[in-house]
């Protein structure tokens, strides 16, 4: 007889529950998909990918920070397979918002680790750990053993949680792993992040419907992959033999302003850069150039400067690596948004 497979993925209206999501289902399992009641939740992601009405997906309305709505999840969902992925993932904003950061993104996996603890300990859990745990890099490349230096509150509430899966791993046998992710990104990624930012303005700016790109810190450097490839890892990880923690990455690393560079090379523009305090000298219309313009407003108390991870680990154990380049994903980005630009509409 075959069992059925059931999967709890928190944050399924964020771009990577949206993806594994699809992947799940595509390989037979039935998936609960939490969000949390926002007046403005959206599920244009999951619609975009077609699953909204799959009949094995049910979305359950969760406040991770809820113990007792947690055990109620897991007591009325036999879950196999939890994926922690609601997090208040936005660096910049935990700066403004460093508790409720602290409380969704640090406590809120561990209700999630105490009520599998409680209600079914054989339950397996996907903690999202993040290479913003890294911070102020202390090895370059950066791999499951580097030592780890947050440099944001967003970066300190992701450890709290990662190490309390690695403790309820070691103190009670939960089947608790962490998969420590570097940048990922996608059609799907949020514009408050700097890529999708970056893409969406390009077709804007192609679609004449923009003038001006403003940004924070050009000289940050991401090693950025395709999220779509990414939750392929998550679901390894929690197939694996053993509990583990795995650093997923792609190894290679570039600037912002390298990403900038490339998203209008796509779409045949020259860029004319304008640095923090220099006089504006407006839109080239002679030229043809298009502005980027520095603006302090977006940097951060505190950045993180070079992130590059090794994913030697996950391609030995698991079997994972990236294939998607950074030009290609930057390509299929700027494509996107011009579609939806071009279609009179953007999420
Ligand atoms: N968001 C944003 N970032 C900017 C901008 N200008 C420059 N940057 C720089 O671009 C870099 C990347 O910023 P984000 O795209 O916001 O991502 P992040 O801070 O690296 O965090 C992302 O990756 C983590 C994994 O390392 C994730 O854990 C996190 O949730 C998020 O997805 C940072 O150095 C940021 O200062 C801007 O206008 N907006």
């Amino acid at each position: 007889m075959q069992t059925i497979k059931r999967a709890l993925v928190t944050g399924i209206s964020g771009q990577d529950g949206a993806y594994l999501a699809q992947l799940l289902l595509e390989k037979g399992y039935e998936v609960t998909g939490t969000f949390r009641r926002t007046s403005s939740v959206n599920f244009w992601r999951i619609e975009e990918l077609g699953i909204q009405d799959h009949p094995n997906l049910k979305l359950v309305e969760h406040d991770l920070t809820d113990l007792s709505s947690s055990i109620r999840l897991l007591q009325n969902g036999q879950f196999g397979e939890i994926y922690n992925l609601a997090a208040q993932s936005f660096v910049g904003v935990s700066f403004e918002q460093p508790i409720t950061t602290a409380e969704i993104t640090g406590l809120g996996a561990v209700n999630l680790l105490e009520a599998i603890r409680i209600v079914d300990p054989k339950i397996r859990f996907y903690q999202a750990s993040t290479s913003e745990m890294f911070g102020k890099v202390q090895a370059i490349p950066q791999k499951e053993d580097t030592p780890f230096y947050p440099r944001s509150p967003y970066g300190v509430a992701k450890l709290y949680a990662h190490w309390m899966t690695v403790n309820y791993r070691e103190s009670y046998g939960i089947f608790g792993c962490s998969g420590i992710l570097f940048n990922h990104e996608s059609p799907l990624r949020g514009r408050e992040f700097v890529t999708r930012k970056i893409t969406d303005s390009v077709a804007k700016i192609k679609l004449g419907k923009l003038d001006v790109l403003e940004l924070g810190n050009l000289d940050a450097k991401r090693d950025w992959g395709f999220a779509k490839e990414y939750v392929e890892g998550m679901w390894r990880i929690l197939q694996a033999d053993q509990p583990d923690t795995y650093v997923l990455a792609t190894n290679r690393t570039e600037t912002v302003r390298d990403f900038v560079t490339m998203a209008f090379k796509a779409v045949d523009i020259a860029i004319e850069w304008q640095g923090a305090g220099e006089t504006e000298t407006g839109h080239d219309a002679q030229s043809g150039k298009v502005l980027v313009r520095i603006s302090p407003k977006y940097y951060r108390p505190a950045e993180v400067d070079l992130l590059i991870g090794d994913p030697a680990k996950a391609k030995a154990v698991l079997g994972w690596e990236p294939k998607t380049t950074l030009e290609e994903l930057c390509q299929m980005m700027v494509e996107a948004d011009l579609r939806r630009n071009s279609a009179g509409f953007s999420f």
